[in-house]
């Protein structure tokens, strides 16, 4: 999967979505399921629809507990889409799968050969980093997924990102991954605190998927409609809060926002 310089990628909901200035470039589809036969299934019709390629989690409710068996269960799923690249969305915080990617990727492609890559979620950079290190030769895509760390990832080599907080924050990333690009490290870590101001913030209010939901509505307007059982829909205390911040660290001013309906969308 190539990757556009200096672009970044937005994860709407369960899908990565590559932006350019075109519009999407690839749609990924994240197939995972606590059923083999429903990831299967999803894989199948991943690859009938015209998926650029699809990203499974270790499933969590009966998790696997090796790293074989892991690769075992990857495998079965990625062997429904045969011709479609293969992504592993290791996420532990959510799953509790705490096999690290490091030990998943020694020699991943003799078990699956369509392997193309690692959304890698975790705060572990010693774990991203020897993914990186040791695989230098394969040309896997080492997307990062903690918005908060993307330059240190950025520094060990990460080569995308994925993250909730790109779909309304992408400009001021784009900044910090251009000064990152032209070795100012000194600006790019301006960026980086400021964005990490912002995160700092609304994660002390509680932060998920909800709130997420409730400031992209915010800040395109489009309304993104509330949060499935068992979330609950993020307050308004906590919009009107996050759009201060946003605010006040230069994110948004008052004409960026556009007449965002927090209410509809169900
Ligand atoms: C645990 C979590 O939700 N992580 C986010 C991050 O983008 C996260 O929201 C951000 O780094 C702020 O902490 C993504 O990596 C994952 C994500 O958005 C998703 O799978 O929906």
């Amino acid at each position: 999967m190539a990757f556009p310089k200096k672009k970044l990628q937005g994860l709407v909901a369960a899908t990565i979505t590559p932006m350019t200035e075109n519009g999407l470039d690839q749609v990924i589809i994240h197939v995972g399921a606590l059923s083999l036969k429903e990831s299967q299934e999803l894989a199948q019709h991943a690859a009938e629809i015209g998926a650029d390629g699809i990203a499974v989690i270790a499933p969590f409710f009966l998790k696997p507990w090796t790293k074989d068996i892991l690769i075992n269960f990857l495998k079965e799923v990625a062997a429904a889409a045969p011709a479609l690249p293969f992504y592993y969305y290791h996420i532990p915080a959510l799953t509790g799968v705490k096999i690290r990617a490091e030990e998943l990727l020694d020699g991943i492609l003799d078990k699956i050969p369509t392997f193309q890559g690692l959304k890698f979620s975790d705060t572990d950079l010693l774990d991203f980093g020897q993914c990186v290190d040791q695989n230098r030769q394969q040309q896997f895509a080492f997307l990062f997924g903690v918005d908060e760390q993307l330059l240190s990832a950025l520094v060990m080599g990460a080569t995308g990102a994925v993250g909730s907080t790109y779909n309304y924050l992408g400009k001021k990333t784009n900044q910090m991954l251009e000064a990152f690009e032209q070795k100012d490290f000194s600006l790019a870590l301006n960026y980086q605190f400021c964005i990490q101001r912002f995160i700092n913030f609304v994660v002390k209010l509680g932060f998920g998927v909800s709130q997420t939901k409730a400031i992209m509505t915010l800040v395109s307007g489009i309304p993104m409609g509330p949060p499935r059982l068992p979330l609950q829909k993020a307050s308004r205390e906590f919009t009107d809060s996050a759009e201060a911040k946003l605010k006040s660290l230069d994110f948004l001013s008052f004409t960026d926002l556009k007449d965002g309906n927090l209410e509809a969308g169900s």
